[in-house]
């Protein structure tokens, strides 16, 4: 087992951030009389400082194989290019046959999932993000569009500008500046045009853009689905073909603390939408840290260490790799 440092509790601000995503969904029982709200258990969690892997998430109690520890929501979503009209557009939940959606459209499985999505689609449906999306169409790329969504959500007031500034970012190396700046420039220019407020697009710098971007790039899920009927599975096909297989990407707080290990005893799953859940593999122990795994584990130690350091920019310390297994 890793030998781990960790405070008694944590730190007040991740405190904050456990309530808002693990219990933002308090059950309401009959007419609105407070005493009448029930609270889910607290998940069995706490983040803490790791020895060797910067912050992590560990176990407050013993936790049984098949357990799920927790639910999240994801703070900023996104479909595929390639299926922008077959999923959600808010929680990426497959399009389950003809819902009576126009060429063009956006698709939302739920009165719920339309209404959240109002306020940033007001923003967004305003501009023309044919450039951009060409831009990363032709380059195969995913996180400018969740930047994009992301300052909308920031322009109608649904987020903070600094919302993801909790969340580790990635190294960025001088070759990728270029590329990044003539993506802010192709946002900036989109807004540019349509009728925003100046100083309701005061936070869109191009610092704002590359913080931003760094962090998705090191903390989004890509989000698979399974196919529920032999329409989507066409369109999944279509979408292999054309793209990925991913329905989207996906942002979350909690999960994005969960550290990568070789040999995982923790993994997250997507049953039909981004709603995720974090589920332990096997029995774990209470302050056992709770590690999920980044990549596909089968390769061998040279081949993982390779994805993980150019992929994530980090040389894995976990148990598996140090034994060079
Ligand atoms: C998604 S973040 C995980 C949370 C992060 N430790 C934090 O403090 O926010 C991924 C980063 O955690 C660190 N990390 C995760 N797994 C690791 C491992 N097995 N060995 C070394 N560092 C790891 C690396 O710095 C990596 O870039």
């Amino acid at each position: 087992m890793l030998s781990v440092a960790f405070r008694r509790q944590s730190p007040p601000y991740l405190r904050r951030i456990l309530c808002f995503e693990l219990f933002s969904t308090a059950t309401s029982i009959g007419p609105s009389n407070k005493s009448d709200l029930i609270r889910p258990d607290p998940p069995p969690i706490r983040i803490s400082q790791t020895s060797s892997a910067g912050r992590g998430v560990f176990a407050t109690r013993p936790i049984t194989a098949g357990e799920t520890i927790h639910s999240a929501k994801p703070l900023v979503t996104h479909p595929s290019l390639s299926l922008l009209y077959e999923v959600c557009y808010y929680c990426l939940r497959r399009k389950e046959g003809k819902h009576g959606v126009g060429p063009g459209l956006y698709y939302f499985c739920s009165d719920s999932c339309r209404e959240k999505s109002m306020a940033f689609l007001e923003v967004e449906s305003r501009g023309d993000w044919s450039m951009l999306n060409e831009h990363c169409r032709n380059r195969g790329l995913k996180y400018p569009l969740m930047v994009k969504r992301l300052a909308c959500m920031v322009m109608c007031g649904a987020v903070s500008s600094d919302c993801l500034d909790i969340l580790q970012p990635a190294l960025l190396h001088k070759e990728m500046l270029p590329e990044m700046e003539d993506e802010f420039k192709l946002l900036k220019n989109a807004f540019k045009k349509v009728n925003i407020a100046d100083e309701v697009m005061a936070f869109l710098s191009k610092e704002w853009y590359i913080n931003v971007l760094a962090r998705i790039k090191i903390n989004a899920f890509r989000i698979e689905l399974p196919c529920g009927s032999y329409e989507d599975l066409l369109a999944s096909a279509v979408a292999l073909i054309g793209d990925d297989a991913a329905v989207g990407n996906a942002v979350y707080i909690v999960p994005s603390f969960y550290n990568h290990d070789c040999d995982p005893n923790t993994h997250i799953v997507w049953v039909d939408s981004s709603d995720a859940k974090v589920k332990a593999l096997r029995d774990i122990e209470e302050g056992e840290e709770l590690r999920i795994c980044y990549i596909d584990v089968s390769m061998d130690t040279e081949a993982r260490q390779k994805i993980l350091s150019e992929g994530f920019g980090f040389r894995c310390n976990c148990p598996r790799c140090l034994s060079g297994e």
